[in-house]
């Protein structure tokens, strides 16, 4: 399945996704509720840890309010796992054609990692046109993001940039035309949640939405 467009439509809505591991799968559910409180309500929860997919399971089963996307799906058997325990999206750092397929079989909303037009022609050759553009400041930043999308503007390649992204520039992407969200790993700092220190949680997001509100005023 391509991305589609009312997913799309919340991405845009959310505008800021909130990326994290855990360590400890107890701690993915009340973790996902102090970022709600604090008004962000997107997650990408990345697959790099043993606990990961349980982590999942539980903020689907018990947090229906969260966008729950999936990050570093690394093969099609996570693909179809993830897609199975109810997630809403699913990206990876790179292009895998086998990964990409996988989901479109299994119905789940992919966007694969690129940041190279080579990268970015394979994803649409596969009908990808929602790409995570990773890694995003190290590859060149915005400059290097409306160079390479130039060539496509014309088939409405959509970006979500991720990688050195923060509260200083998060705004920037977001005035681009083609980034309906952004996301990245600042705001969940991983000592708050070994200690979990939940409400520490809920005032970084607030600050976040509060600095996006400012910004664009
Ligand atoms: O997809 C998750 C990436 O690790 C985000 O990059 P970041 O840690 O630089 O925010
Ligand atoms: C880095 C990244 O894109 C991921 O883990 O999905």
């Amino acid at each position: 399945m391509a991305f589609p467009e009312e997913l799309l439509q919340r991405l845009k809505q959310s505008r800021v996704v909130a990326g994290f591991s855990v360590e400890n799968a107890e701690h993915a559910v009340p973790l996902t509720r102090a970022l709600l409180a604090g008004g962000i309500d997107a997650i990408e929860l990345t697959l790099r840890t043993p606990a990961a997919m349980d982590a999942l399971k539980a903020v689907c089963a018990d947090v229906p309010e969260m966008f729950v996307g999936v990050g570093t799906i690394l093969s099609p058997e996570t693909a179809e796992e993830v897609k199975a325990v109810g997630a809403d999206f699913g990206v990876a750092p790179g292009m895998n054609p086998r990964v990409v397929r996988a989901a479109q079989q299994a119905g789940l909303p992919f966007a694969p990692g690129i940041a190279t037009p080579s990268e970015l022609e394979a994803a649409i050759e596969l009908g990808c046109r929602f790409v995570k553009f990773f890694p995003a400041e190290a590859s060149g930043g915005i400059p290097y993001l409306r160079s390479m999308a130039a060539p496509y503007k014309h088939l409405g390649i959509q970006y979500f940039p991720l990688g050195g992204l923060d509260a200083e520039n998060m705004s920037a992407y977001l005035c681009e035309p083609n980034v309906p969200a952004i996301g990245g790993s600042w705001i969940v700092k991983k000592e708050w949640v070994d200690n979990e220190n939940w409400a520490g949680i809920t005032a970084r997001a607030a600050e976040v939405i509060k600095r996006l509100t400012k910004d664009n005023q």
